[in-house]
């Protein structure tokens, strides 16, 4: 079963054309990334597989049930991340992971050995106690990326997960991805950094204007040459139209 999946998405934001017929499959076990220039339509594709905006046309799929009518369960085998990390200011780290394990079903015994794992994972045991309105943007996106990981979800949806986090933070990330998709997890994730894809996707789509244009092989020698020379193809493409 594709664990997450659109098919012929359209969203229109404004007078904005956001998302054309864009479809793609995140299967479990595997991290695909999506990468693509600022306004590409990332992380309104994102929004959209998590149901948090309603496509003009096609489909979502979760864990085999049409987005449409899944029940709210579901979304307890969810983690996600998109763009601000989603903190209280006035609780402390632990507190606000702590109702994140709450509002995941995580079990009330076990919910305080997972935040220490992955408070010790993500390298922030030692701001785990000062409020969030108190910490640096990284050490809160570590507690959104904690929030989103801490209840071994089937899917995860990280907006530019590494976008405020410093090299070691980055290594524990990429260490952290690659478990969960070892222990089955599809992991969507989108970043502007080929380097850092490089080392942790399986797979990668380049989107560009609302589309999905192409994929890159991540082993590939020049990502970077591979990447551009998709986004000119299909600016020419678009100018002889
Ligand atoms: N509420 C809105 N009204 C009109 N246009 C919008 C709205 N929200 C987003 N857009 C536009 O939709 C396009 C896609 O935006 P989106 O944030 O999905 O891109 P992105 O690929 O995530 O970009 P970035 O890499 O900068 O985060 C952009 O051109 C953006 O300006």
């Amino acid at each position: 079963m594709t664990a997450l999946a659109v098919q012929n998405i359209s969203k229109t934001l404004g007078d904005h054309l956001a998302l054309q017929q864009v479809t793609l499959k995140v299967e479990p076990g595997s991290i695909h990334a999506l990468v693509g220039l600022n306004g590409a339509g990332k992380t309104t594709l994102m929004r959209v597989m998590l149901g948090m905006l309603r496509p003009d046309g096609g489909r979502v799929t979760l864990l085999g049930h049409d987005l449409a009518h899944a029940p709210s369960s579901l979304w307890r085998q969810v983690g996600h991340q998109i763009e601000v990390p989603p903190c209280y200011p006035e609780l402390t780290a632990r507190q606000n992971l702590w109702v994140a394990a709450q509002l995941r079903g995580v079990p009330e015994q076990d919910i305080s050995s997972r935040i220490t794992q992955v408070a010790e994972a993500l390298n922030m045991s030692a701001w785990i106690d000062r409020r969030a309105r108190t910490l640096s943007l990284g050490t809160r996106q570590k507690i959104g990326l904690g929030a989103a990981l801490l209840h071994d979800p089937c899917v995860l949806v990280l907006d530019e997960p590494g976008n405020a986090l410093d090299p070691l933070a980055l290594v524990r990330l990429r260490g952290l991805l690659r478990r969960a998709a070892v222990r089955g997890a599809a992991v969507l994730v989108s970043s502007h950094h080929l380097d850092e894809l490089a080392r942790m996707a399986d797979h990668i789509s380049v989107m560009h204007r609302g589309q999905i244009i192409g994929t890159l092989d991540p082993q590939a020698p020049d990502l970077e040459r591979a990447f551009f020379s998709k986004v000119l193809a299909q600016e020419e493409a678009g100018a002889a139209v």
